[in-house]
């Protein structure tokens, strides 16, 4: 009997501790989903979820965070090796359709809320990207998105898709299941959302990719195709009004409208720190802007996207655009991510957006991003009349000091991420504060 088949069926638990963290410690770093890139963060063993003899949950402590790796013992190293152990090979679970669909099935270490249809295969998607998504060719198609770092308590993009789905909203892939565990870690019980799976909607375009495209296209007087802008306003809108009807919207009182400019102001501190110098010559423009924030009132607060921007939508012919990971913004603590918010964040999300895709296509057609003021101006027209004839655009006041907060958010994100990129958001930052 092959080795895979007789751990399954049963023998002694196959997964030294050792080992195990040696091997992945040693394979992790150079992971795109890993989080501590160019640090030397310290990286041990938090705890291993036995799921089946040959698969489990390996949750390792590195620097602040818990990082999931779902693994599993093979005879051959396959496409995902993580490293070559006693009795066989280490591998990504993810990776193995086998194996990544007993992570989807209750099992000692594993609750699952909804049931995933059976796949006989299974594909991980490429590109950058903080998790490792797969998609399983059932019927109907799923996606799963696997957690790469995990956060106790409940995680942001199941509670949210999940209200959205019980509210029939078909503004966003519907959420098929949510697998989560249980664990002690140093004399504590810890609890959290580790794999969400939903339906994978086919044939659909990358809205990044046809708003950028069009954004070329207009800067080389090429004929264009019809976007219909205004449906990804409508899109937007209409997430916005569900998730105030299913999971609330509150009046922010005179303590809620501080503590929010607070929070602003320490992210105008926290870009100046982390910048690496990027926003040094803004630091007179930066400190009046500063000063106009205590004037700021917050409207109504609820539960929004949090980090919305065009990578974050899809648009499948017949249905129109769609809303993809609600998780919030990646650079900022779970317990802000949760936390209610004006609408207002998602609109100048979307807004930075297309100035992102306005500046990366002047510098693929090698001019100034002021060439493409037209079509960014056009473009952003179309999304709030869209917005608007939905449901009420918000606070102008607002959305301007969310799209200085959201360009200081991207100078500190593209500094780490795509230096090339600092321009975009930091010649946002000189026409906002002007
Ligand atoms: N339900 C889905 N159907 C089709 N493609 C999807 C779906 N969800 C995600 N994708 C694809 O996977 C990519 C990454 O998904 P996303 O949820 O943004 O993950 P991450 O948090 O890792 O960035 C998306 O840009 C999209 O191309
Ligand atoms: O998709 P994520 O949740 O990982 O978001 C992070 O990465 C985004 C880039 O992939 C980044 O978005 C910025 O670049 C986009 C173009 O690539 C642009 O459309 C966005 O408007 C801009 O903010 C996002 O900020 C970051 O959190």
């Amino acid at each position: 009997m092959p080795r895979d088949a007789a751990r399954r069926e049963g023998g002694p638990m196959a997964f030294d501790p050792v080992e195990t963290l040696a091997a992945i410690a040693a394979w992790a770093p150079d992971r795109r989903w890993y989080p501590f890139k160019g640090t030397d963060a310290t990286i041990s063993l938090e705890a291993v979820l036995p799921v089946r003899d040959d698969v489990a949950i390996v949750l390792l402590r590195a620097g602040s965070a818990t990082l999931q790796v779902p693994v599993a013992l093979r005879d051959e190293p396959g496409d995902a090796p993580i490293g070559q152990v006693e009795g066989g090979w280490l591998v990504d679970a993810a990776h193995d359709a086998d194996a990544l669909q007993s992570l989807l099935q209750p099992s000692a270490s594993v609750e699952v809320d909804g049931v995933v249809p059976p796949a006989s295969s299974v594909r991980v998607i490429s590109g950058e990207q903080s998790n490792t998504s797969v998609i399983g060719d059932a019927s109907p198609a799923w996606i799963a998105k696997v957690f790469r770092v995990v956060d106790e308590g409940d995680h942001p993009d199941v509670v949210v898709t999940g209200a959205l789905t019980r509210a029939r909203n078909d503004r966003v892939p519907a959420l098929v299941a949510a697998t989560r565990a249980t664990w002690q870690h140093d004399g504590r019980t810890r609890s959290a959302g580790l794999v969400a799976v939903s339906e994978f909607v086919a044939g659909a375009d990358d809205a990044w990719e046809l708003v950028r495209g069009d954004a070329v296209r207009a800067l080389r007087g090429e004929p264009r195709d019809e976007l219909d802008v205004a449906d990804l306003g409508r899109a937007v809108a209409e997430v916005h009004v569900s998730l105030a009807e299913t999971l609330g919207a509150r009046g922010a009182d005179e303590a809620a409208s501080a503590a929010f400019v607070a929070s602003l102001r320490d992210r105008v501190a926290w870009a100046r720190r982390e910048s690496r110098g990027a926003l040094a010559h803004l630091d007179d423009r930066i400190d009046a802007h500063v000063e106009t924030l205590d004037a700021l009132r917050v409207g109504l607060v609820q539960r929004i996207h949090g980090d919305l921007h065009l990578g974050q939508v899809l648009r499948q012919p017949g249905r129109g655009y769609l809303l993809l990971d609600f998780e919030g913004e990646p650079l900022r603590p779970l317990a802000e991510r949760l936390l209610p918010e004006p609408t207002e964040r998602d609109v100048a999300g979307m807004l930075r957006s297309f100035d992102y895709a306005a500046g990366s296509a002047a510098l693929e057609c090698g001019v100034d991003v002021a060439d493409a003021a037209d079509w960014a101006a056009s473009t952003e027209a179309a999304f709030l009349a869209g917005y608007r004839s939905v449901r009420g655009e918000g606070d102008p006041a607002l959305i301007r000091a969310l799209l200085v907060d959201k360009a200081l958010y991207e100078v500190v994100y593209e500094v780490r991420s795509r230096p090339d990129w600092v321009p975009i958001p930091r010649s946002a930052l000189e026409r906002l504060l002007a």
